[in-house]
């Protein structure tokens, strides 16, 4: 039985996203909690839609920009999930990664960075040894821009220094770490942060990079790939890898690092892709994050997002109640989303 109407919240997700996370089972049990979700039209402006307490999204472009900043001009007490500005940071995987460094996270066993890696904006300087001279090979050259594209996630293995030219720029090369094939994916939905397990590359020996047979591997979304794609590969590249048998990262540490990235970021909806090095076992590194990444591959993902939209709501409330007794700015607003 509905308990109480918290409030609509308006989601504009491309038909793939929409497909895999709307699902029957979310919007019950949103219902049940007094939340409502209502899909945006794109065949009209959003400012003319709603009204909505909540807009929820993830589309790009210029004109999907200026509709939100409509759309908050004419309701400004609606919570943007999450703001664009801030995405936008994760549309370069320069920028994105800067943030760690921001990080001020103290732990007593375990230590967080990011690979070595170099950006390079033309062919000229891919093929000018200065550039990068001070990289170790292998490593993955990967699009500078992360903007959802099927072509920003193709990325390449790359073994030796001749094989550079064949890449195109703007590329960010970032050295191949070896970390045993299995890959963390820490999921943040505001304060609550879950840590799964997927299939990465494999280990790279300096035996087996001398003995490749091509000098550069293309590749795309691994952690995506069923197992038996990777077994059936036909060169054997990839196998299948013992999952079970990874240790996770300490808890505790993964929340730390969780928490310092959604509020350098001002992000609620992300997660972040962490490797622990093979030649430490107590450094991790962090390799990517994402925007509203794939939560319904997480189990129980329903009841997270819905206490999380809860929560947004009875906030929104609180301000807008704490508004009648003195003035709250919109940043104001904003910040107190950010627990
Ligand atoms: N520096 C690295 N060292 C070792 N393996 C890496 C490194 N960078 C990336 N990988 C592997 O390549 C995969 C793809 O890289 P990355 O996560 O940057 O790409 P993506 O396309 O943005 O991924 P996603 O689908 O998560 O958005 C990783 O999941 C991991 O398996
Ligand atoms: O579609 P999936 O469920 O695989 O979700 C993936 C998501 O694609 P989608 O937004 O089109 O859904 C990707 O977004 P873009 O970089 O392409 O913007 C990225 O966030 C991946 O990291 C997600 O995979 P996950 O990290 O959760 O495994
Ligand atoms: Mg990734
Ligand atoms: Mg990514």
């Amino acid at each position: 039985m509905e308990e109480k109407r918290l409030g609509v919240i308006g989601y504009a997700l491309a038909p793939k996203k929409q497909n895999s996370f709307i699902r029957d089972s979310l919007l019950s049990l949103a219902k049940s909690r007094g939340v409502e979700f209502v899909r945006v039209d794109s065949e009209k402006p959003l400012a003319d839609q709603g009204p909505f307490d909540c807009v929820l999204h993830k589309l790009y472009g210029d004109d999907w920009k200026r509709q939100l900043r409509e759309f908050q001009a004419r309701y400004p007490n609606a919570v943007v999930l999450d703001s664009p500005e801030a995405i936008e940071r994760l549309h370069n995987r320069i920028s994105m990664l800067q943030v760690v460094s921001e990080l001020e996270i103290e732990d007593r066993t375990e230590t967080f960075g990011i690979p070595k890696q170099i950006v390079i904006y033309d062919k000229a300087t891919l093929v000018d040894p200065q550039a990068w001279e001070s990289l170790k090979f292998p490593v993955i050259a990967k699009p500078l821009v992360a903007d959802g594209s099927a072509k920003s996630h193709k990325m390449a293995l790359v073994f030796t220094r001749d094989a550079l030219n064949k890449l195109k720029p703007p590329i960010v090369l970032q050295e191949f770490v070896n970390h045993g094939g299995v890959i963390f994916k820490v999921y943040v939905v505001g304060e609550h942060v879950r840590c799964v397990k997927r299939k990465s590359l494999p280990d790279v020996s300096e035996e087996k990079a001398l003995g490749v047979s091509e000098d550069l591997l293309s590749f795309s979304q691994v952690s995506n790939l069923a197992n038996h794609d990777a077994v059936n590969d036909s060169d054997g590249y990839y196998r299948l890898m013992h999952l079970d048998d990874t240790e996770m990262p300490p808890d505790a540490f993964v929340v730390r690092i969780a928490r310092g990235l959604r509020r350098a970021l001002r992000l609620n909806l992300f997660n972040f892709d962490v490797i622990r090095d093979a030649r430490y076992g107590n450094r991790y590194l962090i390799i990517d994050i994402n925007y509203f990444p794939g939560y319904a591959k997480m189990p129980g993902y329903e009841a997270v997002l819905t206490e999380f939209f809860c929560d947004v709501m009875l906030q929104k409330h609180r301000v807008l109640s704490d508004e009648g007794n003195a003035h709250v700015s919109p940043n104001e607003k904003e910040e107190s989303l950010q627990v």
